[in-house]
């Protein structure tokens, strides 16, 4: 984080725009990390931790490197030549580059969500078995497990029941959104991603993705990019404010909503400013 952008006031207190994170169990620590697109700088030199068993939101105004972030977590940017990245990410200790880092398993331990629903073009059953088979499980009675197991962990399985054959876009949006976690969940991640999982949803259907996401943290890490300000205060437990590829502040969320530490991020909370 550069204090150089930070005014006089605001450098004063800067040490303390982040807070102690020391207590909690981590799940990703992020230290120095800078990411770029061609010469173009997305992320300025981040450094924070994504307490394990919690729901961390990331905040802050359009283009200001949150969905950037987020796909730094699961090495989504691998393919895009155009990045270049400086820093760590260590996972559970374990750091995410490292040579002997296998990608496609840590795809798995690191689930991710995108902000449209994207089931698969096949039924509701074969969409959450997918990546389960893929791992090799073949046993029709292993696999009915497992699909009812992550249905009724998405909060879905009451409603799909009865027709788990049907194809999956005779769903409405957000039972969609509800069968992609749960096609998500059913390979057993560590963590899950969520890029604005409800804004393309109802409020309906936004209030069932947000109970979701509450019930969720008892068994696996979130991580939620969102533009909702109320959903951040919501559901998180933690909330981290970017602003122009800086981490600004980051608190636990009754802290950075009720009593933010710099004059920014009231600013942005508050509406005052995009
Ligand atoms: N694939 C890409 N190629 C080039 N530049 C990109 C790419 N993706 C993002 N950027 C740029 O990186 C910066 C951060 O974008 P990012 O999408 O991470 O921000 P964001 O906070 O998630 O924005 P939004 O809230 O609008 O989704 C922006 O300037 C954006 O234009």
């Amino acid at each position: 984080m550069s204090a150089a952008s930070f005014s006089a006031a605001e450098s004063k207190r800067f040490s303390s725009a982040v807070a102690d994170f020391s207590a909690v169990s981590s799940c990703f620590d992020i230290e120095d990390l800078s990411l770029a697109y061609d010469d173009k700088p997305a992320l300025c030199d981040l450094t924070l931790r994504v307490p394990r068993h919690c729901v961390t939101a990331f905040i802050g105004p359009s283009g200001c490197g949150k969905s950037t972030l987020l796909r730094s977590l699961n090495r989504l940017h691998d393919l895009n030549d155009q990045v270049s990245r400086n820093g760590r990410i260590q996972l559970e200790g374990q750091d995410i580059h490292a040579r002997d880092m296998d990608v496609a398993e840590l795809r798995r331990r690191v689930g991710m969500v995108f902000q449209t629903p994207n089931p698969f073009p096949m039924s509701i059953y074969e969409n959450v078995a997918y990546g389960v088979r893929l791992q090799g499980v073949k046993r029709k009675r292993e696999l009915d497990e497992i699909v009812e197991w992550a249905l009724q962990s998405a909060a879905l399985w009451e409603e799909v029941k009865a027709d788990l054959h049907a194809s999956a876009w005779t769903l409405s949006g957000g039972q969609q959104q509800r069968l992609v976690i749960a096609r998500t969940l059913a390979v057993r991640p560590d963590v899950l991603l969520l890029d604005e999982p409800a804004s393309a949803l109802d409020p309906i259907s936004t209030l069932k993705i947000e109970e979701l996401i509450r019930s969720l943290k008892s068994q696996l890490t979130l991580i939620l990019v969102t533009h909702n300000m109320q959903q951040a205060a919501r559901v998180s437990d933690y909330t981290a404010f970017l602003h122009a590829g800086e981490l600004i502040e980051y608190a636990p969320t009754d802290t950075l909503f009720t009593n933010p530490r710099l004059r920014r991020t009231e600013d942005y909370i508050t509406g005052r400013v995009g």
